[in-house]
């Protein structure tokens, strides 16, 4: 396994663990999880249903407070929500409101970089571009499709120039061929921004599809079980599902998702 590590760039997990509730109904589920991830790096994380997942998302995004350990981005410990970090969710959490254009322009709104008026004027016009919705600059998100409104959240997560983007199974509610559209956009996307990502997903042929490693969470409490390189680099298109080394590592993770330890 690749030594990850740095406490001053990207993100550290030390010794995180969650409960919620008191006495006997007290339910563990994060339990001394430890993770770094540098930055630039895009990780995937998958587990058993209810092992947690989500429950270190939202540590990280400063919505959940450990009960025990340390999260730090880029060295400064998290304290609470904040700009360094920014979450795609499952649901289009777009404003529904606004149109297109005005949603990813409120990222750019967010970022430590103001720019005048027409100069995030420019960069919302990237993200369209990049995105494939400059056709849909003007739409309200009523009239878009499920895969059409999370372009938008993604473009949105993207325009606010994080230092983390934290995304919760962001295509979960997709059919399986929106889906697979999504993974190609996110892979363009990424290799163009390059930012640090923690990806939360059931789907492991996904993780391995869009994530330079794959964190296996066992069980509730969730621990990391294991961390699974994943060789491909920027060489990511359909096809390589198919390939053996693939094939391989998607057995090996459902094989450790399956023994439940
Ligand atoms: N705010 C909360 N209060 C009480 N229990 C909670 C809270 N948030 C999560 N839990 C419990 O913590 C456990 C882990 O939930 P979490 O959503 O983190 O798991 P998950 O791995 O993301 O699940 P799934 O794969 O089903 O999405 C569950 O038993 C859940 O009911």
């Amino acid at each position: 396994m690749t030594q990850h590590t740095t406490a001053t760039s990207g993100l550290s997990v030390r010794s995180v663990s969650k409960s919620f509730g008191t006495g006997p109904k007290a339910v563990s589920v994060l339990q001394d999880v430890d993770l770094d991830i540098d930055d630039g790096e895009f990780v995937a994380v998958v587990g058993p249903s209810g092992s947690g997942k989500s429950t270190l998302l939202n540590a990280i995004a400063g919505f959940v407070t450990p009960d025990r350990g340390e999260l730090l981005v880029n060295g400064e410990p998290v304290r609470g929500p904040g700009p360094s970090r920014c979450v795609v969710f499952q649901e289009y959490a777009i404003f529904p409101w606004l149109t297109v254009r005005r949603n990813i322009d409120f990222g750019t709104r967010l970022r430590a970089w103001k720019g005048t008026r027409p100069e995030r004027a420019r960069v919302t016009d990237r993200y369209l571009d990049m995105m494939g919705l400059t056709e849909f600059a003007d739409a309200l998100p009523k009239t878009l499709s499920g895969g059409m409104r999370q372009r938008v959240a993604i473009a949105r997560a993207y325009a606010v120039d994080p230092e983390i983007l934290l995304m919760d199974e962001p295509f979960a509610a997709l059919d399986a061929q929106t889906r697979e559209q999504m993974q190609e956009a996110l892979v363009d996307i990424n290799q163009r921004e390059r930012r640090t990502v923690l990806f939360v997903t059931h789907q492991v042929e996904e993780a391995i599809f869009l994530a330079d490693r794959v964190v296996v969470m066992s069980a509730r409490p969730a621990t990391v079980q294991e961390v699974v390189d994943v060789p491909w680099g920027d060489r990511r298109t359909h096809e390589i599902k198919t390939e053996p080394e693939f094939v391989r590592l998607r057995r090996h993770i459902e094989t450790l998702l399956r023994s439940r330890r």
